[in-house]
């Protein structure tokens, strides 16, 4: 792909020109009225910096270290089903994408290319695992024993989906399954010979956390907490690290922005474990105020996709390098020589 495409928006209108028109849909909407979806980026656009001066701090410094994987910047790839839909290589071109990068992909549960292919596909790439959990535990287990054995390196439990979210448009589109010929390979099940459909199900309680903590010496990674009585439960339960997130503002419609729960839940971690956070990160400034407000990284669901969808392998990594350059382009103008210089006095709410 040659043209210019300074922004992700450039990216997305690239992506829209190019995809199904209900697969766009798909992609890029939100439940009920999308004020969720929306205020995701209002808010970084309500959020100031206010830049420090002659500090001579030279180029920036922008790795991070998260339980045990290292990534070259702290803009992971979130979790998102169904990247055949984007493009025939799926999740295949993202992890090659991710790993040139040299960041970590999420693989979600609802792959289009199963755990393992996706691991050939992309040697050397940090994979971590994205779990929905079932309610049949053998099954879920059986799932974690695979992503173990391709050699993810964290598990990512996704606790925002008792049910799934209410999407307008995939209703009017008629969007509610897979074409022909792609498949969440995940889901398979030798047993049966099938592949099971994800269940989302609202008996799903922190008694299942502490059966996938016996179950796995993988890490534990909660996704999508957002109120903070919840992250210091997580902490009773032995996660290793909280996700802030409203699933992109995909499941419950009216859920604040991601970024203004951000400061209540990193106090109420306090420290003790990494807090992650997605939603609405479009720029190299809303990762800087998402870092300075306590993230110790973010990650991002569709700019990878509108990458995947407007180039493939080659537009993931073109996202990626984007947001990379526009992180480090941003401290430097802040004056900051690293990630870790980044403070909530850095923001100002406007
Ligand atoms: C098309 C799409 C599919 C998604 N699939 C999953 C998924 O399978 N598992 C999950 O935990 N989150 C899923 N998410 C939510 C993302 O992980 C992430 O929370 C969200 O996209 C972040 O917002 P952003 O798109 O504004 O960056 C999905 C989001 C989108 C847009
Ligand atoms: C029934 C398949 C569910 C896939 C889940 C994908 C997802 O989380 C999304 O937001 O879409």
């Amino acid at each position: 792909m040659t043209a210019v495409l300074p922004a992700i928006r450039d990216f997305e209108a690239a992506a829209r020109a190019r995809l199904d028109p209900a697969h766009y849909d798909y992609f890029a909407c939100g439940a009920g009225d999308e004020v969720t979806v929306k205020a995701n980026e209002a808010a970084f656009a309500r959020l100031a910096l206010l830049p420090r001066v002659l500090r001579g701090a030279g180029s920036p410094r922008i790795g991070v270290t998260l339980l045990g994987s290292r990534a070259a910047m702290p803009v992971l790839v979130a979790p998102t089903a169904f990247h055949r839909l984007a493009d025939p290589e799926g999740e295949k071109a993202t992890a090659r994408a991710a790993a040139a990068a040299e960041t970590v992909m999420i693989v979600s549960m609802a792959a289009t290319v199963a755990v393992e292919d996706v691991v050939a596909a992309a040697p050397g790439a940090t994979l971590w695992f994205q779990l929905y959990v079932q309610p049949d535990m053998a099954f879920t287990e059986a799932i974690v024993r695979r992503a173990e054995a391709a050699g993810c390196a964290a598990l990512v439990v996704t606790v925002d989906s008792p049910a799934r979210g209410r999407r307008d448009q995939d209703v009017r589109n008629g969007f509610d399954d897979l074409p022909e010929g792609m498949r969440c390979e995940n889901l398979r099940d030798d047993d049966r010979g099938t592949v099971r459909p994800i269940v989302m199900s609202p008996v799903i309680s922190w008694e299942h956390v502490d059966l996938l903590r016996r179950m796995t010496r993988l890490p534990i990674v909660l996704k999508g907490v957002t109120h903070p009585a919840d992250a210091r439960l997580a902490l009773d339960h032995g996660v290793s690290a909280l996700y802030v997130s409203n699933h992109g503002g995909r499941q419950l419609d009216g859920v604040p922005a991601s970024v203004d729960l951000l400061p209540e839940i990193v106090a109420a971690v306090g420290g003790a474990v990494p807090v992650l956070m997605d939603g609405g990160i479009r720029r190299g400034t809303d990762v800087v105020k998402a870092m300075a407000l306590g993230a110790s990284a973010v990650a991002v669901g569709r700019p990878v996709i509108w990458g995947l969808a407007a180039g493939g392998e080659c537009g993931v990594a073109r996202v990626l390098g984007l947001l990379r350059d526009e992180v480090e382009h941003a401290l430097t103008l802040c004056g900051l020589a690293s990630t870790h210089d980044l403070e909530p006095g850095l923001v100002r709410r406007c």
